[in-house]
């Protein structure tokens, strides 16, 4: 029997955390964990935890920590059987303690992707605000233009996706990232993958987790939470 796999998936706005983390979570039968789907789920269903992230998430802040870390570590604690994939969360080193309290990481894929291609990704990203879905206008665009595939409501661009705002998201996202992976690069887990298209570091990242995770324990293969 496999021992079971934990990981964590890092990179700035518009790497493609969430686009890699359905294809590993399809591939490998992981749970895929998104604390940004998380946080909404919360929020729609009207818990303490959801009451107070309300007012972070529209102003696209960062949830604070002891709230994200209420939210989140319960969550993993259930998830005790599984194999899992976190993404967005650890985002800060308070959250990276929280987290090392409760288990151990197998890996941690950081995305690095230069800043032109964030920025025309992102230009061209359409979101449907209450499930978080995201689509690109060429890369994997909706069925009919401008309605998500699912629900056929109408999508949005976030404001913080035009690229005057996304140069200063980035440097804020570098400034709380770093400390993060200096701890897993210092732990000898930290896997960084860096170029422009997802299809040319997927294969990498697939060749990785298949030498990491040889075999998917049968009881541990689950759907993607997304
Ligand atoms: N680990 C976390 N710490 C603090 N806040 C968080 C965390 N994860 C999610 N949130 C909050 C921040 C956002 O207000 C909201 C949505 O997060 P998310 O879906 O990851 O979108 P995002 O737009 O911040 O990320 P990205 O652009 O990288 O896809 O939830
Ligand atoms: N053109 C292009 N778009 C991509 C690629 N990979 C992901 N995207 C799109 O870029 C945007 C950001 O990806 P996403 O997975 O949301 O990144 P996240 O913010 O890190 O979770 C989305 O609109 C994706 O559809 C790629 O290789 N090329």
């Amino acid at each position: 029997m496999s021992k079971l796999f934990r990981a964590v998936i890092m990179g700035p706005p518009g790497s493609g955390k969430g686009t890699i983390s359905e294809r590993i979570a399809h591939s490998f039968g992981l749970k895929h964990i998104s604390s940004g789907d998380f946080v909404r789920e919360n929020i729609a269903a009207n818990t303490e935890a959801g009451v107070l992230a309300k007012a972070y998430m529209k102003k696209r802040l960062l949830v604070p920590d002891h709230v994200m870390t209420r939210l989140l570590l319960p969550r993993l604690e259930e998830m005790t059987k599984y194999s899992w994939l976190l993404d967005g969360f650890p985002r800060t080193l308070a959250q990276a303690d929280a987290l090392n309290s409760i288990c151990d990481l197998d890996v941690v894929i950081n995305l690095n992707i230069p800043l032109e291609t964030l920025k025309e990704r992102l230009r061209h990203r359409w979101t449907h605000p209450s499930s978080g879905r995201v689509y690109n206008m060429y890369f994997n665009p909706p069925r009919i233009q401008g309605l998500d595939d699912i629900t056929g409501e109408p999508l949005i661009q976030q404001e913080d996706d035009r690229p005057e705002a996304l140069v200063a998201r980035l440097r804020h996202y570098k400034d709380i990232a770093k400390p993060v992976i200096d701890l897993y690069k210092a732990k000898s887990i930290l896997y960084t993958f860096s170029d422009t298209e997802t299809d040319r570091i997927w294969p990498n990242i697939s060749t990785l987790l298949s030498t990491k995770i040889p075999i998917v324990q049968s009881d541990a293969r689950c759907a993607s939470t997304h």
